[in-house]
């Protein structure tokens, strides 16, 4: 693919400036004020939301719309306030404005603007950007993945006993749901793996594999805005993407698993409780009564 003949380069630039942009106002945020008190909750108690997501994932949504009016959205806090989440095959701007909200709410220094760009439902860019850390991970489909510019490269490691694994507790405590965490990070730890680790970002776990920090990140209850973005920075990393499953990824089905490579993704897939979370484009006119 050469950059002249490239349709999304114009959309992929104005993404990398509106996320600088949006990780300014996050910064600022959490260089001054304190949003102990200003938090609201969404699915769970512990499943935050702060004025700061809405008022960045406006800004992206109006300045993109400006520029390219046709486009379609997928925005974390539009869906949560009774937009739909289908991923059609038009052009469609899959946006986290803040992926680690709790970390922001916590001032822990992992936060990142997610942005991903999708058609035909194939994710053609991603980009992530750590606001606190400023780094700005991109990736292009068929182009490479970069942090900050320089060239991103997955973990070589085969041997599951010298990996890193990265995964998150999410922010469901049906006890159901928490015992089966448990048991596959009992059962991960137990190979045994040199360690485990959690950014509190399913986007900055993904960033981890693909710079080569950690073997594999694995997740069930992830949203579809956590991962597009990220989901072709690993893969233009050298990485795989998989369903808990070991099936292909589905960007709908709340569950995945990204490695360096597939002897990782094979080993760590084996050891893992399979279970479901509501799917992300679940239509609700079609529920039972
Ligand atoms: O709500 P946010 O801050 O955008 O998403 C962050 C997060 O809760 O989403 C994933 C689960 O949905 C987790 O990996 C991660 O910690
Ligand atoms: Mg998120
Ligand atoms: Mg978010």
């Amino acid at each position: 693919m050469s950059k002249s003949h490239d349709p999304w380069q114009d959309a992929m630039d104005h993404a990398v400036a509106v996320a600088r942009k949006s990780g300014e106002m996050i910064r600022e945020v959490v260089q001054n004020q304190d949003q102990s008190s200003l938090v609201q909750t969404k699915s769970s108690a512990v499943d935050l939301v702060t004025e700061t997501d809405q008022k960045v994932e406006r800004l992206i949504i109006q300045s993109v719309k400006s520029k390219f009016p046709s486009h379609r959205f997928i925005g974390e806090e539009s869906v949560s306030s009774g937009e739909p989440c289908i991923l059609t095959s038009d052009p469609t701007w899959i946006i986290d404005p803040i992926d680690g909200t709790t970390n922001f709410v916590h001032r822990y220094p992992f936060v990142g603007v997610c942005i991903g760009f999708a058609v035909n439902q194939q994710v053609e860019w991603g980009v992530v950007y750590s606001a606190i850390e400023d780094k700005m991970f991109t990736a292009r489909r068929g182009r490479g993945a970069f942090c900050n510019g320089r060239p991103l490269q997955v973990s070589t490691q085969t041997d599951v006993h010298r990996s890193m694994v990265a995964t998150e507790f999410g922010s469901d405590r049906d006890p159901q749901v928490v015992d089966k965490i448990f048991s596959s990070l009992h059962k991960v730890l137990s190979l045994p793996v040199h360690g485990v680790r959690g950014a509190g970002s399913a986007a900055l776990n993904m960033c981890a594999v693909a710079r080569g920090s950690v073997e594999l990140y694995y997740e069930t209850g992830v949203h579809v805005w956590d991962i597009a973005a990220a989901s072709v920075i690993v893969t233009e990393a050298g990485g795989v993407l998989r369903d808990t499953t070991g099936g292909a990824l589905d960007l709908m089905s709340r569950r995945i698993v990204a490695a360096n490579n597939e002897t990782i993704a094979t080993r760590i897939i084996a050891e893992l409780e399979v279970y479901s979370s509501e799917r992300d484009d679940r239509a609700p006119d079609c529920e039972p009564e």
